[in-house]
């Protein structure tokens, strides 16, 4: 059949395309993707393809451009959906929210960066301190180079005047698997490596540490030469955010035992006693004792405490369930702390505050093998969709069919995010 005229040089705005169904809506994306249109509207929701380079759309100029101006009068842009979330926000004196959706690699982070960028740059304070924390919770995927292996919600409170108060961020589901076990070209998290390659070497004596790959538990190591740079950011990050001297030592002997306890092996009792004097190490670290407690286990009868010993595969679990628990509690305390830099709650309980959330969420994942950490994201990321559905389509739908419209499309969006 013959192309509608609206799809042939496509449009800013898929509502007035002519031709609503899936294919029509593609080829709208790739016509403007082609010209370097990354961003187009469905109503009021920003679809962003991911264009993998930089283009030269959110500099200063850019951010003027868009400040205080209605929504569809400029050419899509992420800069417009930050602006009319803060305008809406300070209208209908009501907090906002934004959803960031898409599949793994898709762009939410960057435009999710993005968006905070643009209100600190129009309403001052952010300290783009806290994002130099990623090396934490975002690793190399087969889809991503650094993608982010947990959700986090970023409410952004402003003042009654509107200007940047502090901001909060919730994390959720960190994926605890990923610091003992890799897919085949996939990475441990960042911060293994930055630390490994860019920590002095008088420090890392300290903590007995080689190179990376030494390390049961990290693979794909490569040489990185700014791995320096990195890691000096990533220690003034941790000053800028009042991290003490104290707390990034502890932060580094932490990692270095984890690293440490996945070279434990767990054999034959000859073996043990070889790695006893790792272990002691990996005590020194932790600053407490784990004597048997990873190679046995102790429960209750009903009569008596039974001590029994574990074998290799059990003992390799615990150790890496222990290991998890580390990683997953110095995540949770790493935020915390960030929280603590970044906001403050009102001195006044008068001293009303309005808020801007950015609900970033890992991208849906289907691998050859999948873990419950993927059920958990991917069913989140089916909530969310539902979530989309119900409140572009469904609602929408019942508008329609209260005023008598019939309504039949059927619209699905993949590999691309939506704001
Ligand atoms: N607007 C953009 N401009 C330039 N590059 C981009 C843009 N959006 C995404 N990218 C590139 O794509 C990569 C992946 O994007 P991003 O990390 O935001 O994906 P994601 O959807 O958050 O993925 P994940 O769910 O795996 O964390 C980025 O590292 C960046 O190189």
């Amino acid at each position: 059949r013959s192309m509608h005229p609206s799809s042939v040089k496509g449009v800013d705005d898929m509502i007035s395309l002519g031709d609503l169904s899936e294919a029509g809506l593609l080829r709208n994306l790739l016509v403007r993707h082609k010209e370097g249109n990354i961003y187009t509207y469905t109503g009021s929701i920003l679809v962003a393809v991911n264009p993998y380079q930089l283009l030269p759309i959110y500099t200063m100029d850019y951010v003027h451009m868009y400040t205080d101006r209605r929504l569809g009068e400029l050419p899509p842009h992420v800069f417009a959906i930050a602006d009319s979330c803060f305008f809406n926000m300070r209208r209908t004196q009501s907090n906002q929210c934004c959803i960031i959706s898409g599949e793994s690699g898709a762009g939410k982070t960057e435009n999710t960066k993005l968006m905070l960028q643009f209100l600190a740059a129009v309403r001052i304070i952010y300290s783009p301190s806290s994002s130099r924390f990623h090396p934490f919770g975002n690793a190399k995927t087969t889809r991503n180079d650094n993608s982010s292996r947990f959700g986090k919600y970023i409410d952004i409170s402003f003042s009654k005047e509107g200007a940047i108060e502090g901001a909060r961020i919730e994390q959720y589901l960190l994926e605890k698997s990923r610091v003992c076990r890799q897919a085949p070209e996939e990475r441990n998290y960042h911060v293994f490596y930055d630390m490994l390659m860019g920590m002095p070497e008088d420090q890392k004596k300290l903590l007995s540490l080689g190179s990376a790959s030494e390390y049961k538990y990290l693979t794909m190591v490569r040489r990185n030469l700014m791995s320096l740079i990195i890691y000096a950011h990533f220690r003034s990050a941790l000053k800028v955010l009042t991290f003490s001297e104290n707390d990034s030592w502890e932060i580094s002997k932490l990692l270095a035992a984890i690293l440490h306890l996945g070279n434990v092996n767990f054999t034959s009792k000859g073996e043990r006693e070889q790695n006893s004097c790792q272990m002691d190490e990996i005590c020194a670290l932790l600053s407490f004792s784990l004597e048997d407690s990873l190679t046995q286990r102790s429960f209750m009868t009903a009569r008596e405490s039974v001590v029994k010993p574990l074998n290799t595969t059990q003992a390799m679990d615990g150790r890496d369930a222990f290991v998890k628990a580390i990683y997953g509690r110095l995540f949770i305390w790493v935020v915390h702390k960030i929280n603590k830099a970044i906001y403050k709650p009102p001195e006044d309980e008068s001293d009303v505050r309005q808020s801007i959330g950015l609900l970033d969420i890992f991208g849906f994942e289907n691998f050859a093998k999948n873990s419950f950490e993927q059920l958990c994201i991917n069913f989140a990321n089916e909530q969310l969709q539902q979530f989309f559905v119900k409140h572009v389509f469904k609602l929408e739908q019942e508008e329609y069919a209260r005023e008598g419209i019939v309504w039949n499309g059927l619209l699905r969006f993949k590999r691309y995010c939506w704001i």
